[in-house]
Protein backbone atom coordinates (compact mmCIF):
# COMPACT_ATOMS: atom_id res chain seq x y z
CA UNK A 1 0.00 0.00 0.00
CA UNK A 2 1.41 3.56 -0.61
CA UNK A 3 0.61 6.60 0.93
CA UNK A 4 0.33 10.27 -0.66
CA UNK A 5 1.80 12.99 0.40
CA UNK A 6 0.94 16.89 -1.82
CA UNK A 7 4.03 19.43 0.18
CA UNK A 8 3.17 22.89 -0.58
CA UNK A 9 1.93 22.01 -3.97
CA UNK A 10 0.69 24.83 -6.53
CA UNK A 11 -0.59 25.10 -9.67
CA UNK A 12 -0.80 28.33 -11.43
CA UNK A 13 -2.15 27.85 -15.39
CA UNK A 14 -1.26 30.39 -18.14
CA UNK A 15 0.73 32.18 -15.59
CA UNK A 16 -2.04 33.87 -13.88
CA UNK A 17 -4.74 31.62 -12.82
CA UNK A 18 -3.96 29.82 -9.29
CA UNK A 19 -6.40 26.75 -9.53
CA UNK A 20 -4.46 24.97 -6.73
CA UNK A 21 -2.54 27.00 -4.03
CA UNK A 22 -0.10 25.60 -2.03
CA UNK A 23 -1.67 22.71 -1.04
CA UNK A 24 -0.64 20.17 1.81
CA UNK A 25 -2.63 16.85 2.48
CA UNK A 26 -1.22 13.39 3.54
CA UNK A 27 -3.22 10.62 2.51
CA UNK A 28 -2.44 7.29 4.72
CA UNK A 29 -1.37 3.97 2.46
CA UNK A 30 -5.48 2.70 1.96
CA UNK A 31 -6.77 5.60 2.87
CA UNK A 32 -10.15 6.58 1.12
CA UNK A 33 -9.67 10.56 0.76
CA UNK A 34 -12.69 12.54 -0.70
CA UNK A 35 -11.74 15.90 -2.59
CA UNK A 36 -15.23 18.13 -1.57
CA UNK A 37 -15.92 21.38 -3.12
CA UNK A 38 -17.90 23.68 -4.71
CA UNK A 39 -17.21 23.72 -9.22
CA UNK A 40 -14.05 25.18 -9.67
CA UNK A 41 -12.35 25.13 -6.56
CA UNK A 42 -9.34 23.04 -7.74
CA UNK A 43 -10.42 19.35 -7.49
CA UNK A 44 -9.60 17.72 -10.49
CA UNK A 45 -6.39 19.56 -10.93
CA UNK A 46 -5.60 18.19 -8.04
CA UNK A 47 -6.28 15.03 -8.53
CA UNK A 48 -4.52 15.07 -12.14
CA UNK A 49 -1.40 16.27 -10.08
CA UNK A 50 -1.55 13.18 -7.99
CA UNK A 51 -1.52 11.06 -11.63
CA UNK A 52 0.92 13.05 -13.11
CA UNK A 53 -0.72 14.76 -15.77
CA UNK A 54 -0.48 18.36 -14.56
CA UNK A 55 2.98 19.95 -14.15
CA UNK A 56 3.17 21.72 -10.55
CA UNK A 57 3.92 25.27 -10.05
CA UNK A 58 5.63 24.75 -6.77
CA UNK A 59 5.75 22.08 -4.27
CA UNK A 60 6.09 18.43 -4.30
CA UNK A 61 4.61 15.16 -4.53
CA UNK A 62 5.44 11.85 -2.42
CA UNK A 63 3.73 8.60 -3.39
CA UNK A 64 4.71 6.19 -0.46
CA UNK A 65 8.56 6.82 -0.30
CA UNK A 66 9.12 7.90 -4.32
CA UNK A 67 9.75 11.53 -4.71
CA UNK A 68 7.33 11.74 -7.20
CA UNK A 69 7.27 15.05 -8.73
CA UNK A 70 8.90 14.55 -12.06
CA UNK A 71 7.66 11.01 -12.05
CA UNK A 72 5.85 10.51 -15.77
CA UNK A 73 2.31 8.97 -14.77
CA UNK A 74 2.99 5.32 -16.18
CA UNK A 75 5.69 5.00 -13.54
CA UNK A 76 3.34 6.08 -10.75
CA UNK A 77 1.19 3.17 -10.37
CA UNK A 78 -2.10 5.22 -10.13
CA UNK A 79 -5.16 4.31 -11.99
CA UNK A 80 -8.24 7.33 -12.92
CA UNK A 81 -11.68 6.75 -13.15
CA UNK A 82 -13.69 9.69 -14.96
CA UNK A 83 -17.10 10.87 -15.14
CA UNK A 84 -17.20 9.04 -18.18
CA UNK A 85 -15.15 6.50 -18.02
CA UNK A 86 -15.07 6.70 -22.03
CA UNK A 87 -15.16 2.85 -23.22
CA UNK A 88 -13.87 1.08 -26.76
CA UNK A 89 -17.49 0.86 -28.22
CA UNK A 90 -16.43 -2.16 -30.45
CA UNK A 91 -15.12 -4.23 -27.47
CA UNK A 92 -17.44 -6.51 -25.39
CA UNK A 93 -17.13 -5.23 -21.41
CA UNK A 94 -14.20 -8.31 -21.04
CA UNK A 95 -11.76 -7.21 -23.75
CA UNK A 96 -12.35 -3.03 -22.45
CA UNK A 97 -11.58 -4.71 -18.77
CA UNK A 98 -8.27 -6.64 -19.97
CA UNK A 99 -7.20 -3.65 -22.33
CA UNK A 100 -4.79 -2.49 -20.17
CA UNK A 101 -3.43 -6.07 -19.73
CA UNK A 102 -3.06 -6.61 -23.10
CA UNK A 103 -1.13 -3.72 -23.67
CA UNK A 104 1.11 -4.49 -21.37
CA UNK A 105 1.87 -7.95 -23.25
CA UNK A 106 0.05 -9.98 -20.88
CA UNK A 107 -1.06 -13.55 -21.82
CA UNK A 108 -4.78 -13.15 -23.46
CA UNK A 109 -5.94 -16.49 -21.26
CA UNK A 110 -4.45 -14.82 -18.20
CA UNK A 111 -5.80 -11.07 -19.06
CA UNK A 112 -9.62 -12.80 -19.32
CA UNK A 113 -9.21 -14.42 -16.17
CA UNK A 114 -8.42 -11.46 -13.92
CA UNK A 115 -11.02 -9.14 -15.79
CA UNK A 116 -13.33 -12.07 -15.14
CA UNK A 117 -12.30 -11.85 -11.88
CA UNK A 118 -12.46 -7.87 -11.83
CA UNK A 119 -16.30 -8.53 -13.21
CA UNK A 120 -17.13 -10.68 -10.62
CA UNK A 121 -16.61 -8.14 -7.86
CA UNK A 122 -18.12 -5.81 -9.50
CA UNK A 123 -20.87 -7.72 -10.05
CA UNK A 124 -21.11 -7.47 -13.95
CA UNK A 125 -19.80 -11.04 -14.88
CA UNK A 126 -23.04 -11.38 -16.69
CA UNK A 127 -23.11 -8.50 -19.17
CA UNK A 128 -19.35 -8.54 -19.71
CA UNK A 129 -19.63 -10.20 -22.84
CA UNK A 130 -21.70 -7.67 -24.43
CA UNK A 131 -20.76 -4.32 -26.31
CA UNK A 132 -20.83 -0.64 -24.09
CA UNK A 133 -24.39 0.51 -26.55
CA UNK A 134 -26.08 -2.39 -25.06
CA UNK A 135 -24.66 -1.65 -21.23
CA UNK A 136 -26.97 0.57 -18.69
CA UNK A 137 -24.47 3.54 -17.76
CA UNK A 138 -24.46 1.74 -14.45
CA UNK A 139 -22.64 -1.16 -16.09
CA UNK A 140 -20.64 1.02 -18.10
CA UNK A 141 -19.48 3.10 -15.55
CA UNK A 142 -18.72 -0.55 -13.46
CA UNK A 143 -16.79 -1.83 -16.94
CA UNK A 144 -14.36 1.81 -16.59
CA UNK A 145 -13.36 1.47 -12.61
CA UNK A 146 -12.97 -2.74 -13.72
CA UNK A 147 -10.45 -2.02 -16.31
CA UNK A 148 -8.93 0.87 -13.87
CA UNK A 149 -8.54 -1.31 -11.44
CA UNK A 150 -7.41 -5.05 -13.04
CA UNK A 151 -3.97 -3.39 -13.20
CA UNK A 152 -4.03 -3.54 -9.31
CA UNK A 153 -2.93 -0.34 -8.80
CA UNK A 154 -1.08 1.58 -6.37
CA UNK A 155 -3.30 3.76 -5.85
CA UNK A 156 -6.98 4.71 -7.24
CA UNK A 157 -7.99 8.23 -8.43
CA UNK A 158 -11.89 8.96 -9.14
CA UNK A 159 -12.98 12.09 -10.26
CA UNK A 160 -17.11 12.74 -9.85
CA UNK A 161 -17.26 8.61 -11.24
CA UNK A 162 -21.17 8.45 -10.47
CA UNK A 163 -22.19 11.87 -11.55
CA UNK A 164 -23.99 11.14 -14.77
CA UNK A 165 -25.74 8.19 -13.33
CA UNK A 166 -29.57 8.21 -11.78
CA UNK A 167 -30.04 8.33 -7.87
CA UNK A 168 -30.74 4.91 -6.94
CA UNK A 169 -27.67 4.16 -9.21
CA UNK A 170 -25.48 6.21 -7.34
CA UNK A 171 -26.19 5.43 -4.00
CA UNK A 172 -25.79 1.26 -5.14
CA UNK A 173 -22.70 2.09 -6.90
CA UNK A 174 -21.41 4.10 -4.07
CA UNK A 175 -21.52 1.76 -1.54
CA UNK A 176 -20.13 -0.96 -3.92
CA UNK A 177 -17.01 1.41 -4.69
CA UNK A 178 -16.62 1.57 -0.82
CA UNK A 179 -16.48 -1.89 -0.02
CA UNK A 180 -14.67 -2.65 -2.76
CA UNK A 181 -11.60 -0.10 -2.48
CA UNK A 182 -11.57 -1.21 1.22
CA UNK A 183 -11.63 -5.13 0.16
CA UNK A 184 -8.79 -4.27 -1.96
CA UNK A 185 -7.14 -1.50 0.22
CA UNK A 186 -6.03 0.48 -2.29
CA UNK A 187 -5.35 3.74 -1.41
CA UNK A 188 -7.84 6.33 -3.21
CA UNK A 189 -9.04 9.72 -3.74
CA UNK A 190 -12.43 10.57 -4.53
CA UNK A 191 -13.38 13.83 -6.16
CA UNK A 192 -17.12 14.97 -5.89
CA UNK A 193 -19.21 17.85 -5.44
CA UNK A 194 -21.94 15.97 -3.54
CA UNK A 195 -21.86 16.31 0.48
CA UNK A 196 -23.35 12.90 1.21
CA UNK A 197 -21.16 10.86 -1.36
CA UNK A 198 -18.35 12.38 0.57
CA UNK A 199 -20.10 11.65 3.77
CA UNK A 200 -21.05 8.21 3.03
CA UNK A 201 -17.68 6.92 1.42
CA UNK A 202 -14.42 8.96 3.18
CA UNK A 203 -12.49 7.94 5.82
CA UNK A 204 -11.35 11.34 5.41
CA UNK A 205 -13.15 14.36 4.18
CA UNK A 206 -10.77 17.43 2.43
CA UNK A 207 -13.24 20.35 1.82
CA UNK A 208 -11.42 22.87 -0.72
CA UNK A 209 -12.62 26.03 -1.86
CA UNK A 210 -10.40 28.76 -3.98
CA UNK A 211 -7.58 26.48 -4.67
CA UNK A 212 -7.32 25.66 -1.06
CA UNK A 213 -8.31 23.11 1.95
CA UNK A 214 -10.09 24.45 3.93
CA UNK A 215 -11.11 21.66 6.16
CA UNK A 216 -9.56 18.15 6.45
CA UNK A 217 -11.25 15.28 8.92
CA UNK A 218 -13.35 12.57 9.17
CA UNK A 219 -16.88 12.75 8.10
CA UNK A 220 -18.26 13.24 11.69
CA UNK A 221 -15.59 15.67 12.13
CA UNK A 222 -16.06 18.31 9.50
CA UNK A 223 -19.76 17.62 9.90
CA UNK A 224 -20.07 18.24 13.86
CA UNK A 225 -17.12 20.22 14.55
CA UNK A 226 -16.36 22.19 11.47
CA UNK A 227 -12.73 24.27 11.32
CA UNK A 228 -14.55 26.95 8.99
CA UNK A 229 -18.42 28.62 8.41
CA UNK A 230 -17.50 27.67 4.90
CA UNK A 231 -17.21 23.91 5.56
CA UNK A 232 -20.15 24.41 7.70
CA UNK A 233 -22.10 25.75 4.86
CA UNK A 234 -21.18 23.20 2.17
CA UNK A 235 -22.49 20.29 4.11
CA UNK A 236 -25.88 19.60 5.83
CA UNK A 237 -29.06 20.15 4.79
CA UNK A 238 -30.89 22.90 5.47
CA UNK A 239 -27.65 24.84 5.31
CA UNK A 240 -26.11 25.86 8.50
CA UNK A 241 -27.46 29.17 9.73
CA UNK A 242 -24.74 31.82 10.40
CA UNK A 243 -25.88 34.81 12.29
CA UNK A 244 -24.05 38.02 12.35
CA UNK A 245 -23.22 38.95 15.94
CA UNK A 246 -20.77 41.21 18.41
CA UNK A 247 -19.56 39.91 21.64
CA UNK A 248 -20.28 41.51 25.23
CA UNK A 249 -18.65 41.15 28.03
CA UNK A 250 -20.17 41.80 31.30
CA UNK A 251 -18.29 43.24 34.69
CA UNK A 252 -18.63 39.11 35.72
CA UNK A 253 -17.05 38.09 32.73
CA UNK A 254 -20.15 37.19 31.20
CA UNK A 255 -20.00 36.95 27.84
CA UNK A 256 -23.06 36.94 25.50
CA UNK A 257 -23.74 37.25 21.75
CA UNK A 258 -25.42 39.80 20.95
CA UNK A 259 -27.69 39.75 17.80
CA UNK A 260 -29.16 43.20 17.15
CA UNK A 261 -32.22 42.60 19.11
CA UNK A 262 -31.69 39.21 20.47
CA UNK A 263 -29.00 37.79 22.59
CA UNK A 264 -27.45 34.73 23.32
CA UNK A 265 -25.43 34.00 26.62
CA UNK A 266 -22.75 31.55 26.78
CA UNK A 267 -22.26 29.58 29.44
CA UNK A 268 -19.41 30.69 31.94
CA UNK A 269 -17.63 27.61 32.00
CA UNK A 270 -17.67 27.10 28.15
CA UNK A 271 -14.18 27.18 27.03
CA UNK A 272 -15.83 29.85 24.21
CA UNK A 273 -16.28 32.04 26.74
CA UNK A 274 -12.85 32.17 28.54
CA UNK A 275 -11.74 32.97 24.58
CA UNK A 276 -14.20 35.62 24.11
CA UNK A 277 -13.61 37.48 27.32
CA UNK A 278 -10.96 39.13 26.05
CA UNK A 279 -12.48 40.32 23.32
CA UNK A 280 -15.47 42.52 24.10
CA UNK A 281 -16.84 44.25 20.68
CA UNK A 282 -15.72 42.13 18.07
CA UNK A 283 -17.89 40.48 15.58
CA UNK A 284 -17.81 37.01 15.56
CA UNK A 285 -20.21 34.31 13.31
CA UNK A 286 -22.50 32.33 15.02
CA UNK A 287 -23.24 29.19 13.72
CA UNK A 288 -26.20 27.15 14.50
CA UNK A 289 -27.56 23.68 12.39
CA UNK A 290 -31.58 23.66 11.78
CA UNK A 291 -31.52 20.89 14.47
CA UNK A 292 -29.78 22.90 17.23
CA UNK A 293 -33.07 25.14 17.94
CA UNK A 294 -36.15 23.49 20.03
CA UNK A 295 -39.43 25.33 19.42
CA UNK A 296 -40.53 26.24 23.19
CA UNK A 297 -43.01 27.87 25.44
CA UNK A 298 -41.08 28.15 28.29
CA UNK A 299 -39.00 31.50 28.42
CA UNK A 300 -35.63 31.23 29.58
CA UNK A 301 -31.94 33.38 28.49
CA UNK A 302 -30.82 31.34 25.58
CA UNK A 303 -33.99 31.43 23.36
CA UNK A 304 -34.37 33.77 20.20
CA UNK A 305 -37.73 34.25 18.73
CA UNK A 306 -39.06 35.46 15.58
CA UNK A 307 -42.46 35.06 13.24
CA UNK A 308 -42.84 32.16 11.78
CA UNK A 309 -43.06 32.90 7.70
CA UNK A 310 -43.30 29.66 6.18
CA UNK A 311 -43.27 26.22 7.19
CA UNK A 312 -42.69 23.16 3.98
CA UNK A 313 -43.33 19.47 4.68
CA UNK A 314 -39.81 17.43 3.74
CA UNK A 315 -41.41 14.38 3.99
CA UNK A 316 -39.26 13.22 6.33
CA UNK A 317 -39.05 16.78 8.60
CA UNK A 318 -40.88 20.03 8.49
CA UNK A 319 -38.53 23.29 7.99
CA UNK A 320 -39.54 26.37 9.54
CA UNK A 321 -38.14 29.64 8.33
CA UNK A 322 -38.87 31.78 11.06
CA UNK A 323 -37.95 35.46 10.17
CA UNK A 324 -36.08 37.09 13.47
CA UNK A 325 -34.17 39.91 12.60
CA UNK A 326 -30.62 38.89 13.00
CA UNK A 327 -28.41 39.26 10.31
CA UNK A 328 -27.72 36.01 8.55
CA UNK A 329 -24.91 35.41 6.65
CA UNK A 330 -24.19 33.15 3.17
CA UNK A 331 -22.07 30.80 3.89
CA UNK A 332 -20.35 31.04 0.34
CA UNK A 333 -19.35 34.41 0.68
CA UNK A 334 -18.15 34.52 4.55
CA UNK A 335 -13.80 35.26 4.26
CA UNK A 336 -14.07 35.28 0.71
CA UNK A 337 -11.65 37.95 -0.10
CA UNK A 338 -9.03 36.20 -1.94
CA UNK A 339 -9.37 36.87 -5.90
CA UNK A 340 -8.27 33.90 -8.30
CA UNK A 341 -6.64 35.73 -11.11
CA UNK A 342 -2.94 36.57 -10.34
CA UNK A 343 -0.31 39.10 -11.66
CA UNK A 344 0.18 39.02 -15.22
CA UNK A 345 3.39 36.97 -15.77
CA UNK A 346 4.05 34.27 -17.65
CA UNK A 347 5.26 30.89 -15.35
CA UNK A 348 6.83 27.83 -16.05
CA UNK A 349 7.39 24.48 -14.07
CA UNK A 350 10.70 25.72 -13.22
CA UNK A 351 10.43 29.57 -13.61
CA UNK A 352 7.78 29.10 -10.22
CA UNK A 353 9.30 28.07 -7.13
CA UNK A 354 7.31 28.64 -3.91
CA UNK A 355 9.08 31.90 -3.05
CA UNK A 356 7.73 33.24 -6.65
CA UNK A 357 4.44 31.97 -6.12
CA UNK A 358 4.54 33.85 -2.58
CA UNK A 359 5.64 37.06 -3.71
CA UNK A 360 2.63 36.80 -6.48
CA UNK A 361 -0.15 36.26 -3.78
CA UNK A 362 1.32 39.04 -2.08
CA UNK A 363 1.22 41.67 -4.39
CA UNK A 364 -2.20 40.50 -5.69
CA UNK A 365 -3.44 41.19 -1.95
CA UNK A 366 -2.13 44.47 -2.14
CA UNK A 367 -3.44 44.93 -5.56
CA UNK A 368 -6.85 43.89 -3.56
CA UNK A 369 -6.52 46.35 -0.68
CA UNK A 370 -5.67 49.20 -3.04
CA UNK A 371 -8.81 48.23 -5.13
CA UNK A 372 -10.70 47.59 -2.00
CA UNK A 373 -9.91 51.30 -0.74
CA UNK A 374 -11.08 52.54 -3.97
CA UNK A 375 -14.30 50.71 -5.33
CA UNK A 376 -16.99 49.92 -2.95
CA UNK A 377 -16.14 46.18 -1.46
CA UNK A 378 -17.75 43.20 -3.26
CA UNK A 379 -16.18 40.35 -1.10
CA UNK A 380 -17.14 41.79 2.33
CA UNK A 381 -16.83 39.02 4.51
CA UNK A 382 -20.14 40.15 6.36
CA UNK A 383 -22.29 41.26 3.47
CA UNK A 384 -25.57 42.74 3.61
CA UNK A 385 -28.22 39.73 4.70
CA UNK A 386 -30.63 39.35 1.32
CA UNK A 387 -34.01 38.59 1.69
CA UNK A 388 -33.43 35.27 1.18
CA UNK A 389 -31.03 34.69 4.05
CA UNK A 390 -32.27 36.52 6.42
CA UNK A 391 -34.41 33.78 7.87
CA UNK A 392 -33.30 31.21 10.56
CA UNK A 393 -33.56 27.79 9.23
CA UNK A 394 -35.08 25.50 11.82
CA UNK A 395 -36.24 21.93 12.08
CA UNK A 396 -39.48 21.10 14.05
CA UNK A 397 -41.77 18.15 14.71
CA UNK A 398 -44.36 17.42 12.48
CA UNK A 399 -45.21 20.73 12.14
CA UNK A 400 -47.20 20.79 15.83
CA UNK A 401 -49.40 23.34 15.73
CA UNK A 402 -47.90 25.99 14.14
CA UNK A 403 -49.14 28.30 11.80
CA UNK A 404 -47.19 31.18 9.74
CA UNK A 405 -47.37 34.37 11.21
CA UNK A 406 -47.33 32.71 14.85
CA UNK A 407 -44.40 34.02 16.85
CA UNK A 408 -42.41 31.37 17.73
CA UNK A 409 -39.44 31.05 20.83
CA UNK A 410 -36.47 29.31 20.03
CA UNK A 411 -34.41 27.46 22.94
CA UNK A 412 -31.01 26.94 21.34
CA UNK A 413 -28.34 24.49 22.42
CA UNK A 414 -25.34 26.23 22.92
CA UNK A 415 -22.98 23.32 23.02
CA UNK A 416 -24.20 22.56 19.38
CA UNK A 417 -23.73 26.63 18.27
CA UNK A 418 -20.14 27.01 16.37
CA UNK A 419 -18.37 30.25 16.87
CA UNK A 420 -16.01 31.71 14.19
CA UNK A 421 -14.12 34.58 13.89
CA UNK A 422 -14.87 37.07 10.42
CA UNK A 423 -13.00 35.54 8.45
CA UNK A 424 -15.02 32.42 8.96
CA UNK A 425 -12.14 30.53 11.07
CA UNK A 426 -13.15 28.51 14.05
CA UNK A 427 -12.40 30.65 17.27
CA UNK A 428 -11.27 27.69 19.43
CA UNK A 429 -9.55 24.60 18.84
CA UNK A 430 -11.25 22.07 16.37
CA UNK A 431 -10.53 18.09 17.20
CA UNK A 432 -8.29 16.05 14.08
N1 LIG B 1 -5.98 23.83 -18.46
C1 LIG B 1 -6.48 24.86 -17.79
N2 LIG B 1 -6.22 26.13 -18.15
C2 LIG B 1 -6.70 27.18 -17.45
N3 LIG B 1 -7.50 27.07 -16.38
C3 LIG B 1 -7.81 25.82 -15.98
C4 LIG B 1 -7.33 24.65 -16.66
N4 LIG B 1 -7.83 23.56 -16.01
C5 LIG B 1 -8.57 24.03 -14.99
N5 LIG B 1 -8.56 25.37 -14.97
C6 LIG B 1 -9.25 26.24 -14.02
O1 LIG B 1 -8.84 25.92 -12.71
C7 LIG B 1 -9.94 25.96 -11.82
C8 LIG B 1 -10.02 24.65 -11.07
O2 LIG B 1 -10.48 23.70 -12.01
P1 LIG B 1 -10.81 22.22 -11.57
O3 LIG B 1 -11.30 21.49 -12.79
O4 LIG B 1 -9.66 21.65 -10.86
O5 LIG B 1 -12.02 22.46 -10.53
P2 LIG B 1 -13.04 21.42 -9.93
O6 LIG B 1 -13.15 21.74 -8.50
O7 LIG B 1 -12.65 20.03 -10.29
O8 LIG B 1 -14.36 21.83 -10.67
P3 LIG B 1 -15.59 20.91 -11.22
O9 LIG B 1 -16.25 20.34 -10.00
O10 LIG B 1 -16.46 21.89 -11.95
O11 LIG B 1 -15.00 19.87 -12.10
C9 LIG B 1 -11.18 26.22 -12.65
O12 LIG B 1 -11.60 27.53 -12.48
C10 LIG B 1 -10.74 25.96 -14.07
O13 LIG B 1 -11.39 26.83 -14.96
Amino acid sequence: MTGIKLDSVSKVFSGRYVAVDNVSLDIAAGEVMVLLGPSGCGKTTLLRIIAGLEDLSAGDVWLGRTHATDLPPRERGVALVFQNGALYPNRTGRENIMFPLRMAGEDPAEAGEKADGVARILRIDTAVDRLPRTLSGGQRQRVAIGRALVRQPRIFLMDEPLSNLDATLRTELRQEIGAMVRDLSVTTVYVTHDQIEALTLADRIAIMRDGRIEDVGTPDQVYNDPATAFGAGFLGTPRINLMSATVRVTAHHRVSLDLGDQTLALPPLDRRSLILSRHDGARVIVGARSDAFTPTSERDENQLSGSLRALEFHGNQWIAFVASGIEMLDPDLVGQARPRHRAERSHTRHAVQRASVRTMLTNVAKAALHRSAAAPRTNDPHPPATHRRSDLVIEVDSGNGLATGDTVHLAVDTARVHIFDEQGRRIDRVTR
